[in-house]
């Protein structure tokens, strides 16, 4: 195996989707990189995913786990990359054998938030009239706000989010729900209007953090890149994964997480939710942020207890015939 650490002139290359939000998020890890490791050479190489490439047909029906980082990830496999940076609420709880999740940087606002055409600019999202078309490409956010905002049209959206945008400046949409992070990073936190709180819409799992993931083997590789490793998202992402992991849904379920640290107590609420938005389950777990997986698997066995699992069976069911 070659050695980052002592070959100092090892090339390391980096795999990346093409969107601008990716590239954008690539090239702030390779930022940080280079200047902890200002010897070594680190290489940007882009690829296109499966769910780059399938823009017309609503993501929860595609369903499938690792639309955006199969590709990539098997660009590790066969050594044409040697990492890949991913939004980490795209990356599946199950990795391929052989990869690892080799470390988790620091999270931007996890919240979702509304954005609104500029005829709402007076309004929030508990005051936007009866009938406002709300457009959203997640399950998760459909069935939340659904269950909250029975009142609302609820129409998806796809695209890169300045298509997006530009749908909703057109008229298309009264407001979009967007992750509050792609926004920020991409320089248009402006657009925000209103972060979502938790006990509106809680946010996907991982949603805000970036994932590097590296084959297993490359133990100098892995040391290295914990140097931009931030220990509180870490922890925090963890146990949003272990629970996402137990109940075995993909992002394209609706199940939400809100995490928080105080004084190395971690605190995790979970939701999981019919699409129709009528069924919800909800709870939440405390205790130390160093047992963050088993914080996760506690949380989904209450979930379980409350009926969490028919609810996700219910909605297996009806995407597999095609609802
Ligand atoms: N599923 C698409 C996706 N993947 C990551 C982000 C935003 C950034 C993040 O959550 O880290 C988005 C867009 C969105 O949900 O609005």
């Amino acid at each position: 195996m070659t050695s980052v650490v002592s070959s100092a002139t090892r090339t390391i290359r980096i795999g990346s989707r093409k969107s601008q939000l990716a590239l954008v998020q690539t090239y702030w890890v390779r930022e940080q990189l280079q200047s902890s490791f200002p010897d070594i050479t680190f290489e940007v190489h882009t690829m296109s995913t499966q769910g780059d490439k399938i823009l017309d047909v609503a993501l929860a029906k595609i369903g499938d786990k690792g639309l955006f980082t199969k590709e990539l990830e098997l660009g590790m496999i066969n050594k044409e990359i040697d990492f890949a940076v991913h939004s980490l609420k795209d990356l599946p709880t199950n990795l391929p054998e052989g990869l690892t999740l080799a470390a988790i940087t620091e999270r931007e606002n996890p919240a979702d938030a509304l954005v609104v055409h500029e005829k709402h600019k007076d309004k929030q999202i508990e005051t936007l009239p009866a009938g406002a078309v709300i457009g959203t490409s997640s399950l998760r956010r459909l069935a939340q706000l659904r269950n909250r905002f029975p009142h609302f049209t609820f129409k998806d959206v796809r695209g890169n989010l300045n298509t997006r945008l530009a749908k909703l400046d057109a008229g298309e949409y009264d407001a979009l729900i967007l992750a509050a992070a792609g926004l920020q990073r991409l320089g248009m936190g402006d657009r925000v209007h209103q972060i979502l709180p938790k006990e509106i819409s809680l946010h996907a799992v991982g949603q805000g953090a970036l994932g590097i993931e590296c084959r297993a083997d490359d133990k100098d590789l892995i040391s290295l890149l914990k140097a931009i490793e931030h220990p509180e998202t870490r922890d925090r992402c963890l146990a949003e994964r272990s629970f996402l992991r137990i109940l075995e849904g993909g992002c394209q379920v609706p199940i939400g997480v809100n995490t928080e640290i105080h004084d190395g107590n971690l605190t995790l609420t979970g939701v999981v939710a019919s699409v129709d938005g009528q069924n919800i389950v909800k709870d939440t777990v405390t205790g130390t942020a160093s047992n963050a997986e088993a914080l996760g698997a506690e949380l989904a066995k209450l979930l379980r207890e409350q009926g969490a699992q028919e609810i996700l069976e219910q909605i297996f069911a009806e995407i597999q015939r095609g609802s």
